[in-house]
């Protein structure tokens, strides 16, 4: 071997034991900074804190070390830290393998806690009782609309939105053993059947279809009963040992479903953040466009408006809005500030790090 290696190599061996060391003693500064967040009751994941750092270490490499990697590289780094402090418990829309679940999983990686529970509603009690420090909660769909449930909700319960995930939906046919021909029965959630409707109907017209709580309750079904198939994720036939008989039979291509992530805490800004409110104005002309002009003379995007019914009156409305920005960004504190003038009720639902659609 060419002797220009040795010294080359004693260099990078140098380096890699350098690297060793550094990993170790910031392993144990995210360790003692566990210590003291819980001793003062702080929930240790944080998220903002965690973009901040991925941003700094993209700028400090000016592109040089393959950005992609690095970016690989210093999440896992992070998660494994954040791993070895109290690990968050996470409540989402059970059984294992629902949306909510690969959602709640890419969203705090596979080292967090848990826990399945039946119900939206069940999210937020969880969250609430503190038995969970977050909840995945879906909020909308991209063909569906709002998840109507998750929006009163998140205003009954009084939580915060911490954070939000995109993720794209596909369904696949899945049995005990792959094959079409032994499929007597289809089942799955109403709105996953909905959105196979057209494929189902050609490639098995005379098949019965009944709908269950969850493609995953589906999943687990088919697991027990050799006559049945699910339409579900690939997370639920690999944790459900079934086999895929067809990929992707939605009708439409392009589903994602947004969730929200719901807990206690105030997120920090990271500079790419979201706000969301929910406030009702006075039943006159112009009250809503009043609210608005609050937005666009500051020009802060808004990223979606939806009125739901308000619950104390009938007929009377509350309007959920998100925009760009956080509550602690100048225009967006003036601009809530400025809209309490023309509203009945304004309530701040949270300001978070924005999510990459899908
Ligand atoms: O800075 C903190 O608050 C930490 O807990 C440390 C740390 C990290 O490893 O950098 C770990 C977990 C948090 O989600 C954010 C950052």
């Amino acid at each position: 071997m060419d002797k220009k290696l040795f010294p080359l190599r004693a260099r990078i061996d140098q380096i890699d034991a350098e690297i060793i060391k550094l990993l170790k003693e910031r392993l144990k500064l995210a360790q003692e900074i566990g210590r003291i967040k819980e001793s003062k009751g702080v929930q240790t994941f944080d998220l903002g804190r965690e973009k901040q750092i991925l941003k700094r270490v993209l700028e400090l490499n000016q592109g040089v070390f393959p950005e992609e990697t690095l970016k690989i590289i210093y999440s896992e780094i992070i998660r494994a830290c954040r791993a070895s402090q109290e690990k968050p418990r996470v409540a989402f829309l059970g059984p294992e393998a629902t949306f909510s679940h690969i959602a709640a999983q890419h969203y705090f990686g596979t080292s967090a806690q848990f826990i399945p529970v039946e119900t939206i509603i069940d999210v937020f009690e969880e969250v609430s009782s503190e038995r969970a420090h977050f909840g995945v909660v879906p909020i909308e769909n991209s063909i569906e609309g709002v998840v109507a449930t998750t929006l009163d909700a998140i205003y009954e319960y009084g939580l915060k939105v911490c954070g939000e995930i995109y993720e794209a939906i596909s369904h696949h046919l899945m049995n005990q053993t792959g094959r079409l021909e032994d499929i007597k029965k289809i089942l799955s959630h109403p709105q996953a059947i909905a959105q196979c409707r057209k494929w189902l109907r050609k490639k098995l017209p005379s098949v019965p279809i009944e709908t269950v709580s969850s493609t995953a309750f589906a999943a687990k079904w088919a697991a027990v009963d050799e006559t049945v198939a699910a339409i579900a994720s690939l997370m639920a036939a690999k944790i459900y040992h079934l086999q895929i008989v067809a990929k992707n039979i939605e009708d439409l291509k392009g589903n994602s479903t947004r969730f929200w992530i719901i807990g206690k805490v105030e997120m920090p800004p990271t500079g790419e953040d979201k706000t969301s409110l929910i406030f009702s104005v006075a039943d006159k002309p112009g009250a809503l466009f009043e609210v608005l002009k609050c937005f666009a003379e500051r020009k802060i995007n808004l990223t979606k408006i939806e009125s739901r019914p308000s619950k104390n009156e009938p007929w009377k409305y509350i309007f959920f809005l998100d925009c760009e920005g956080h509550i602690k960004d100048q225009e967006v504190s003036n601009c809530l500030e400025e809209m309490q003038k023309y509203c009945i009720q304004v309530v701040w639902l949270g300001s978070y790090p924005k999510g990459r659609q899908v």
